[in-house]
């Protein structure tokens, strides 16, 4: 059995002429978590769709636990556990009821036993009657996790699962799939957010439909090669300016400082020089960070929403 959880090369898909996702490599060993990072609208659930088997690729070839992705759709499916952006499960059933009803499709055997494991596992057991629509967020959550965990996959695809969700239950969250990745449980999750990115084994940063950049946090921010200036102090009215200089490929906000990046030393020093003899600012080297290196990728990627498909 390969060692490989996903392994799948060149993976595309068209819509209306236009490559939403283009020629997509992507291995994930099993038992790893990989972060699945990129703006709105860069391809990751259509990607996420092509892997579970929800949709049929345009081209690319591969496998997911050791199944064709073009030919054992159906299979995979059933193998898969995931975990769709937007909530899917009958408000007006309780928390059990979706969960049995869950079991049910999949034609669990000992399904009460599964589903009573499953509350068990999420700490649902106390609110198993409560109604899934009157949930919060966080709740829901934890519902939508347990109900994509009953029929023990191998494999979890997790579409955005903390969007909305307080800093406790994400916390919480993380703790239990590092806990489903320690069983040998592979992980692609997709997120926004940073701190979220940092807890992943691995990072894939897809945008316009295409792989960016790939590796630990560590090798990401080593192969971007930025150089980053913070920047404290009033910046009054400067930023657009800044944003706008040759060389400049990210500036952002991280509390109190401002993030100045570039890949041109010599260029990136040309913009800040106008700022250097402002008084009260104080302008120092500081190490680049994930959302540095995004920004900065973004910034060099040509948009595909015009161009057409070449596949
Ligand atoms: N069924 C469809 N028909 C036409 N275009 C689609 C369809 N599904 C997705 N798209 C387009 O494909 C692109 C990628 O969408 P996708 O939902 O995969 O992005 P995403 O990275 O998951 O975005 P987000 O972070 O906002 O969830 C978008 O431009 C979207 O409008």
């Amino acid at each position: 059995m390969s060692d490989l959880a996903i392994d799948v090369r060149g993976l595309s898909k068209i819509y209306g002429g236009r490559a939403v996702v283009d020629k997509v490599d992507l291995q994930v060993r099993r038992g790893r978590i990989c972060g699945f990072l990129g703006p709105n609208g860069s391809g990751k659930t259509t990607t996420i769709r092509m892997l579970c088997g929800l949709l049929t690729p345009d081209a690319g070839e591969g496998q997911c636990l050791g199944l064709d992705i073009q030919r054992e759709a159906a299979q995979i499916k059933r193998q898969v556990g995931y975990m769709t952006q937007k909530f899917g499960y009958y408000e007006d059933l309780s928390i059990r009821e979706n969960l049995d009803f869950v079991g049910r499709l999949f034609e669990l055997p000992e399904r009460r036993q599964r589903v009573d494991e499953a509350l068990q596992r999420l700490g649902l057991v106390e609110r198993q009657q409560q109604l899934a629509g009157s949930l919060s967020g966080g709740w829901k959550q934890r519902l939508a996790l347990a109900a994509c965990l009953l029929h023990k996959p191998q494999l979890l695809l997790l579409d955005e699962p903390t969007a909305g969700v307080d800093p406790k239950a994400r916390r919480d969250f993380w703790d239990e799939i590092h806990r489903l990745a320690d069983q040998g449980i592979t992980v692609l999750v997709s997120t926004h957010y940073m701190d979220e990115a940092e807890r992943c084994h691995e990072l894939v940063y897809i945008a316009y439909g295409k792989v960016l950049a790939r590796g630990t946090e560590a090798q990401i921010i080593e192969q971007a090669g930025l150089h980053v200036w913070s920047i404290q102090g009033p910046l009054n009215g400067q930023i657009d300016a800044l944003k706008a200089a040759p060389g400049v490929l990210s500036v952002a906000a991280f509390g109190n400082s401002v993030h100045v990046a570039g890949q041109d030393a010599a260029l990136l020093e040309r913009a800040l020089a106008p700022l250097r003899p402002q008084p009260g600012l104080t302008i120092t080297a500081t190490d680049a960070n994930l959302e540095d290196v995004f920004i900065s990728l973004i910034a060099q990627a040509p948009d595909n929403f015009a161009a057409k498909a070449t596949i």
